[in-house]
């Protein structure tokens, strides 16, 4: 029986725990430090048993899971070696920074078991187990951290482990690692709550701000949703790194400001140009990179019980959506809604579906 201890079974440790959990041989242990929330993993069939002890878990467990907050990790990582840990015990977590975790490792004695830092590119802006999805790490880069003292057989059995998730593991350097999602992440966090503020700072004098604010908002501003305890460790934790790309992108906002002050038509025609053709060569199916999963867009008169007609279709027709959402939506003109599916195969046979209804359907 091999044992897979969680700690923190939240949106990534219980997405973890669905993925492993009733697989051949394994078993998977959840542990929280309240009693009610060990009942609810269990109650929701997320693990196969829970607990409060930090030594019941970590010490009969072959693979040990850290997925509490990175604020956490220290704490986490020193109360576990102070437990009696099962030889060859491999020790991952999925903290959004991966330098300092790896530091903290260094520096406790772990005896026979090893540490390997670990990062699944893929999220959300929910938090709790509530959130976690047996399909959220499905196509997404899962990151292992592993350095030059890693013996290679530890990363082979945790590769080998998270074959389950079907994610894609990456092996890099803790230090690019926090480098580049830096950049690919906690900047353009903060970028969305500084914008999200500013424009509700306006719209404390004026209403029609939040009430006009469409698509493009929202795009840009869904992950300025994500759990404020959450995001203040990540950024404090990786703070060196976002303060030099916070002057590179005060720099580009400089740029910006000079075109429109040379009234630089050229400039900006080129700048979009420029992000356009860098964008449209990310993959558009993986999730994590950028959050596009198999979405159609179909243009819907706006009148009431279009979303459930539809729904009710892809229903009856057993093709499962994963969300429905409308992006447009104004009296008197036509709406669109974005339909999101967990597969290739359910997004074309929606599209069939929806033609062959009548429906006019996009991509
Ligand atoms: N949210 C994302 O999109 C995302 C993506 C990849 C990695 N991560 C990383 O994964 C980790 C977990 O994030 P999440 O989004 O799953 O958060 P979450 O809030 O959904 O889950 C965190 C879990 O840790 C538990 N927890 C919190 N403090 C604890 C403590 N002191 N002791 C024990 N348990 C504690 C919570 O009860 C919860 O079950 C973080 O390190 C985060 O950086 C997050
Ligand atoms: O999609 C989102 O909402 C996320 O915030 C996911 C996201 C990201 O920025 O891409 C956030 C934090 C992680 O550590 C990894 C992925």
């Amino acid at each position: 029986m091999t044992n897979v201890a969680i700690f923190g079974v939240g949106l990534i440790g219980g997405s973890i725990a669905l993925c492993l959990k009733g697989k051949p041989g394994i078993r998977v242990i959840g542990f929280s430090n309240r009693e009610s929330s060990v009942q609810k993993y269990i109650q929701r069939g997320v693990v196969d048993v829970g607990t409060t002890s930090i030594r019941e878990a970590a010490e009969q467990a072959d693979f040990i899971f850290l997925c509490v907050p990175v604020g956490n990790l220290q704490e986490y990582l020193e109360k576990i070696s102070a437990c009696k840990l099962k030889d060859g015990c491999i020790i991952t977590d999925v903290g959004s920074t991966k330098s300092s975790v790896a530091g903290y490792a260094r520096s406790v004695d772990l005896g026979g078991a090893c540490f390997i830092g670990g990062h699944p590119m893929a999220g959300s802006e929910r938090s709790g187990v509530e959130a976690a999805s047996y399909h959220l790490l499905e196509n997404a880069f899962y990151v292992l951290t592993p350095d030059e003292t890693t013996p290679p057989e530890a990363v082979g059995r945790l590769t080998e482990l998270l074959s389950y998730t079907r994610a894609n593991i990456v092996k890099v350097d803790a230090d690019d690692h926090d480098d580049i999602v830096g950049a690919i992440s906690h900047l353009p966090h903060m970028i969305a709550v500084a914008l999200v503020n500013q424009v509700r700072s306006y719209n404390e004098r004026n209403g029609l701000y939040e009430s006009l604010a469409a698509g493009g908002f929202r795009d840009i501003t869904r992950i300025a949703s994500g759990d404020p305890p959450l995001w203040r460790d990540i950024l404090l934790d990786n703070r060196q790194v976002l303060l030099r790309l916070l002057r590179d992108w005060r720099s580009g906002m400089d740029e910006f400001a000079a075109m429109l002050e040379t009234n630089d038509a050229e400039a900006i025609e080129e700048a979009f140009r420029q992000a356009g053709e860098f964008r449209s060569r990310m993959p558009e199916r993986r999730k994590g990179m950028i959050h596009s999963v198999y979405d159609c867009y179909v243009d819907v008169p706006d009148h009431p019980g279009i979303i459930g007609r539809i729904a009710s279709l892809l229903g009856n027709n057993r093709i499962n959506l994963s969300n429905i959402q409308i992006i447009e939506s104004r009296e008197d003109v036509p709406g669109v809604l974005r339909l999101s599916f967990r597969n290739q195969e359910y997004l074309d046979q929606a599209i069939a579906l929806l033609e062959e209804s009548g429906y006019s359907v996009h991509q």
